[in-house]
Parts: C-alpha cells; structure tokens; sequence
C-alpha cells in the first residue's frame, strides 16, 4: 500500500500541553521504517501548520480556539481528500483529537462513510453541553451535525450516518454526553461490553457496524488503552485494554483494510509520556492495522 504520512501538531483541542509534539515523537518511534518492513511504500508529507496557543485568547469560549480548529481542520481535510483521490492512503498523526473532524471529514468527502472510534471517551460534547469547552471532547458530535455543529460547513459531515458509527473502549463520558449518545443512533461498545464479550468479539462487530457504509475511517486515541501501557497521553483513564487486546484490535482492522479510507491515531503527549512508550506503541498498533503479522 502507499501511505502518505501527514502531522497534525495540534494541542488547542485539549487541555495538557505537549501533544503538539506527538507526532514528531511518533516518527522518532520508527514509523516509515516500520511500515516499510512491513511491506508499505510510504511518502512523508510533514506537518500541518498549526497556530500557537500563545499568541490566541480563549477565555469566555464555550469551544475553546474552535475558529484556529477549524482552519486546521479545513486543511487537513484537503490534505486527506486528495491522498484518497491519488489512490494512496492517509495515515495521519495528531495531536489532540479534534483533528478527527479534519481526517474523517476528508475521508467523507469520497461518499458514505463509517467511523470507528477507539477511545476511553464518547468525544460527543457540544458547546452547549461540554464541562472542559475543549473542542477534543467534542469531535463524533461535531461530524454527526449535533447542536450547534449542526449548520456548520466545515464540521458536520453529513456522509457519516450516526448508525454507521462504532465506539470501542468506552469507560468516562459526562452526564450530558451520556444522555445524548444514548439518544442517538451510534453503537457504543464499553468496556464492559469487552469485559463480558471479548475484545475481538467487539471490534468484529464495530467494524461491521462501520462496513455498512461504502467506505470506513478509523480513529485511534492512545487513551483506549489502560495508562499502565500508555501513560504518555492527556486524559488517562485507568481501566482501559491491554496491549495484547489493543494488537487484537488493530489486527481486525487488517483484515477490513480493503474498505478502510485513512486512519489516524491521536492524543500522544510525549511530556507526560514515560521513554517515549506510548509512542511506540502507537507505531506497533499503527504496523497492526496496516497489516503487520508475527508470522
Ligand atoms: N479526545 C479526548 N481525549 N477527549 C477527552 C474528553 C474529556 C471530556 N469528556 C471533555 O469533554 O472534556
Ligand atoms: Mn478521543
Ligand atoms: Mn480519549
């Protein structure tokens, strides 16, 4: 497969600094050689170009810096549009998450699209209902056109159907956003449900729930994982997967890459990171999902 590289050193979605440096920390994990020896073509388009928080105002906001999101998120999508429309495939590196409504927005402009979402969290804020005002938390509600993403052109994506949506790895979401994913059409997978059912059992059906639409889109945030093997990320909530279940994981999406469009992995913080370990985990689990077998 050809894969395009592209960062995105975002941290104005959340609230740690410091994940704007996941993606160079990723690529000092080994990424292209990785993906190399396992059998990848991969070009490296660089970095996104992203303001710095700095220079910006964010008080009174109940979506904090969305207006320097956005722009990322404009060019990003471009950026990811035209990798898919080359016939090549965007593996994109962030960042906080509200890069996803960049990533799968792009990957949405090739028609109806299913979202995989791999997360400790539901990422379903708005502004109206968001404790924190950071847009990280607010990216599926974004995509999915909830409150006042409703009529805005850059983030609602009205080519992913909320029932073509899966989250897996769910265990913190905020009352609101509970409320309101339990109103909507997207399959949340908890973990719970993993506990009860088994890992590989889950994802096989998230990525059904997702394969419904023509194409699939798969999102990574580290936290998904338990912080004793991914310590390095923002928001770390204990009682996440396993590194072994997390390689199950991403060895399902394998199997499924015939309709996967991009895929990006999210929230890598190498300042609060031990090592740079969570870093080369995400490039392990990326080589997983691309593809990558012991034997
Ligand atoms: N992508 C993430 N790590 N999101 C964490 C979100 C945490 C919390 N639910 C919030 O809205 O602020
Ligand atoms: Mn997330
Ligand atoms: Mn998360």
């Amino acid at each position: 497969m050809n894969v395009r590289i592209i960062g995105v050193p975002m941290d104005l979605g959340a609230d740690r600094r410091g994940v704007d440096m996941g993606p160079s920390a990723i690529r000092y994990a080994g990424l292209s050689g990785t993906l190399a020896d396992a059998g990848h073509e991969c070009v490296e388009l660089g970095d996104v170009s992203v303001p710095r928080p700095e220079n910006l105002d964010a008080s009174e906001s109940r979506a904090k810096y969305l207006g320097e999101i956005e722009t990322v998120c404009r060019g990003l999508a471009t950026q990811v549009e035209a990798t898919i429309d080359a016939g090549e495939f965007p593996l994109v590196l962030g960042g906080d998450h509200s890069i996803a409504i960049g990533t799968a927005g792009g990957a949405a402009t090739q028609g109806d699209t299913g979202l995989v979402w791999f997360d400790a969290h539901g990422d379903f804020n708005t502004p109206e209902t968001t404790p924190s005002a950071n847009v990280h938390g607010m990216s599926v509600a974004a995509l999915l056109g909830k409150g006042e993403f409703a009529d805005s052109d850059w983030a609602h994506a009205p080519n992913i159907e909320p029932s073509s949506v899966a989250m897996v790895g769910i265990r913190s979401l905020d009352d609101a956003e509970r409320a309101a994913l339990r109103d909507s059409e997207v399959t949340v997978f908890t973990m719970s449900d993993i506990d009860e059912r088994g890992l590989p059992t889950v994802t096989e059906e998230a990525l059904a729930v997702a394969g419904k639409a023509d194409g699939m889109h798969i999102s990574l945030d580290m936290d998904f994982l338990a912080p004793t093997e991914a310590p390095g990320v923002g928001t770390p909530v204990r009682g996440g997967v396993t590194y072994r279940e997390a390689h199950a994981a991403m060895e399902a999406v394998a199997d499924r890459l015939d309709s996967v469009r991009s895929m990006e992995v999210v929230e890598v913080n190498p300042i609060l990171d031990s090592h740079n370990k969570t870093a080369e985990l995400a490039v392990e689990l990326l080589a997983s999902a691309l593809g990558k077998r012991i034997l």
